[in-house]
């Protein structure tokens, strides 16, 4: 055993690295009744457990063998979030292979964390991106909480810009038992129908009726939501309410402007969102995801010698 192993299970903490065959190695971090698993693949927490309950979605069909970026659990998205540049969806930090640089825990046994780093020189191809970035991005398992902290540093002579999100997949009983709150009186970019509106209601709901029916931009609307919600992020923490087990999420972020909200319906189901997309995932997930957007407050510029940082965290209340 290390002596960072055996500093960690003095407090009732672990953070362990697994190997399964055709699999990409996991990061596993254990707190007491906590646990949470790291794929080096994208540096994609792919499972997050507290209360004897899984609390991310992962599609039963995502590839996890490195070949296609991972469907579920929270992918990140840098340098460029979704389809907005030259650079594939999403960019290409959710499918570079990272590596844990630390591990460490509270003495307390209240927190362990983990940190995985992306260097550049790492990236086969940055298809013509020229940042000369470094990525760290730390891990935070609590007690009934998760801290996600993604850090974009320049190394580099010339400052970059870059849109970015954590593409969090929450796992849900049900969608449509589900009431997002926080976001009210905001303008957003509705991407499903390609432009604003004003979000009116104090509770969002996917269901049905989230659109009107009928076919927009060629697909069917009803209830596909893909929204920007510009500055999202001075609303932080929102709070996501389960009507059926009566629990209740805060989440809040820092440092990312904006907010999408996300659930395919059934351009899901029908595999139009790809493949990897189990038939009936869009009734499990929402994804509620702290973003910088072209369509929301615009790139972040990063000067030479600094650091960009921001964070997601959620809170079983
Ligand atoms: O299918 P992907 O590449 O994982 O992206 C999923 C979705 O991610 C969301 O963040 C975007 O707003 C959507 O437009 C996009 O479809």
């Amino acid at each position: 055993m290390s002596a960072m192993t055996g500093e960690l299970a003095m407090c009732g903490a672990s953070v362990e690295t697994l190997f399964e065959e055709s699999v990409e190695p996991v990061v596993e971090l254990v707190l007491g009744g906590q646990s949470a698993r790291v794929a080096l693949f994208g540096a994609t927490v792919i499972s997050w457990r507290t209360g004897a309950r899984d609390r991310l979605w992962m599609s039963s069909l995502s590839a996890r063998d490195g070949s296609a970026p991972i469907r579920g659990g929270v992918p990140i998205a840098f340098p460029q979030f979704a389809d907005q540049g030259p650079l594939t969806l999403h960019g290409f930090a959710r499918t570079a292979r990272w590596r844990l640089a630390d591990r460490k825990a509270n003495l307390d046994g209240t927190l362990v964390e983990a940190r995985f780093v992306l260097a550049r020189s790492a990236i086969a191809d940055t298809q013509g991106w020229v940042g000369d970035f470094e990525l760290r991005y730390t891990v935070r398992l609590g007690v009934r909480r998760l801290e996600l902290e993604l850090q974009v540093a320049n190394l580099g002579s010339a400052p970059f810009d870059f849109t970015a999100c954590l593409h969090t997949y929450l796992l849900l009983d049900d969608v449509r038992n589900v009431t997002l709150h926080g976001l009210s009186g905001l303008e957003y970019f509705d991407k499903v129908a390609g432009r604003d509106r004003d979000e009116v209601n104090d509770a969002i709901r996917v269901e049905a009726a989230s659109h009107s029916s009928g076919d927009v931009l060629g697909q069917r609307a009803e209830g596909f939501v893909d929204r920007i919600y510009r500055a999202g992020g001075e609303r932080s923490p929102l709070t996501l309410q389960h009507a059926a087990s009566g629990e209740t999420y805060s989440i809040a972020q820092s440092g990312f402007p904006d907010t999408i909200v996300f659930n395919p319906w059934v351009a899901g189901k029908k595999g139009t969102k790809g493949p990897d997309f189990d038939d009936d995932g869009y009734n499990h997930m929402i994804c509620v995801e702290p973003a910088i957007t072209r369509e929301g407050s615009g790139p972040i510029r990063v000067s030479p010698g600094s650091t960009w940082a921001g964070t997601q965290t959620i809170q079983v209340l």
